[in-house]
């Protein structure tokens, strides 16, 4: 499997192209377990599959994916404890009152489908937790900054925080996945995630009743726009993959799996190959849902290019390069509405 600059790559890249438009009705398990291992051959087999699912789907489960289940679940333990908290004791530490975007965000005010009303969520976010002393704090960007806490709860920072440092050990070896799959050698990304911008959430997504207003759900249809997401679901399903015939398929929580979706940052750097699949959330399960979503993205200063082995005569470069942290934070801004309207 290679994507690279030959005859057979291109015509390889041009065939995926017009697979990818057959419209997908499952969302492929793959078994991660050899990448935590040490053999070549069993670890292109697993690229292999997340190529597939790459560039004809955008979304696929995880299955033996080494983070620790007690941590997942010390995970989804503490955060309804947070959201059980008063809205004046939530909105002490409000998303506003950081400079990385960690905090509480309440209902209504994020909304990722400008064509909507709001998302009918609330979430806690941090971003990439840094020594005290890391240069980075003084420089300023906004996606390296000093990730806040509510007051009184340290179960929940330590489960948050435990959760975050797992996460991110399978995030490198996605990136490991990720660049087989795109025909590089499996450390290719490794120089650019030497301090990875991440954001980390856990959302509560309250059950809604009766007729749904398509314009108002638990979260509206949207790409995400880092490299890749690791979204954990505790137990309630809500979340739904659109295919190229504009059907929702379920994606419901599998036990013992992640959900594993290509956001806007990877999309760019394959040239569209490998897709950056749109999404919604709608939770009418009568159960609160909780789902924790995990966006990694690269260095802040890394330059998101296409990679050359993705464009050809036939499949021209589609984008121009962007810088990794500016380009996530202007499309934080595009969401986070009162952001705009402020400065
Ligand atoms: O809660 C989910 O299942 C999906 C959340 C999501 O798509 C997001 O936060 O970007
Ligand atoms: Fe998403």
């Amino acid at each position: 499997m290679d994507l690279v600059k030959t005859g057979n790559g291109v015509r390889q890249a041009a065939a995926e192209l017009s697979a990818r438009e057959v419209p997908f009705h499952e969302i492929p398990v793959i078994d991660f377990g050899p990448m935590l291992g040490n053999d070549p051959v069993a670890k292109q087999t697993v690229a292999d599959a997340l190529r597939e699912a790459a560039t004809k789907v955008g979304f696929f489960y995880i299955k033996n994916h080494g983070v620790p289940e007690e941590i997942i679940k010390a995970m989804f333990d503490a955060g309804p404890a947070f959201f059980a908290l008063s809205l004046d004791e939530k909105m002490k530490v409000h998303v506003k009152t950081s400079t990385n975007n960690s905090g509480y965000t309440p209902l209504l005010e994020e909304n990722v489908n400008p064509q909507a009303k709001g998302d009918l969520h609330e979430a806690y976010d941090i971003a990439a937790e840094l020594p005290p002393d890391d240069p980075a704090l003084a420089e300023g960007k906004g996606l390296y900054g000093v990730n806040i806490w509510p007051e009184g709860m340290p179960g929940f920072r330590k489960a948050m925080l435990a959760y975050h440092f797992e996460v991110l050990k399978l995030g490198r070896r996605l990136f490991g996945a990720f660049a087989l799959a795109l025909g590089q050698a499996e450390d290719f990304f490794e120089p650019m995630i030497t301090k990875p911008t991440c954001a980390q959430r856990i959302i509560y997504y309250p059950s809604q009743d009766g007729a749904i207003d398509e314009e108002l759900i638990g979260i509206g249809a949207h790409s995400d726009y880092e490299c890749f997401t690791i979204l954990a679901q505790h137990e309630v399903a809500a979340l739904q993959v659109l295919n190229t015939a504009g059907e929702w398929i379920a994606a419901p929580p599998i036990p013992g799996t992640y959900v594993i979706n290509i956001g806007d940052q990877m999309a760019r750097w394959s040239n569209d190959i490998f897709k950056s699949t749109l999404h919604r959330a709608i939770n009418t399960t009568g159960r609160a849902r909780y789902s924790a979503p995990f966006f990694l993205g690269t260095n802040y200063d890394t330059v998101i290019d296409v990679l050359p082995g993705c464009v050809s005569a036939e499949h021209p470069r589609k984008y121009e390069p962007v810088i990794a942290g500016d380009y996530v934070q202007s499309r934080f801004d595009a969401t986070y509405g009162y952001r705009q309207t402020e400065s």
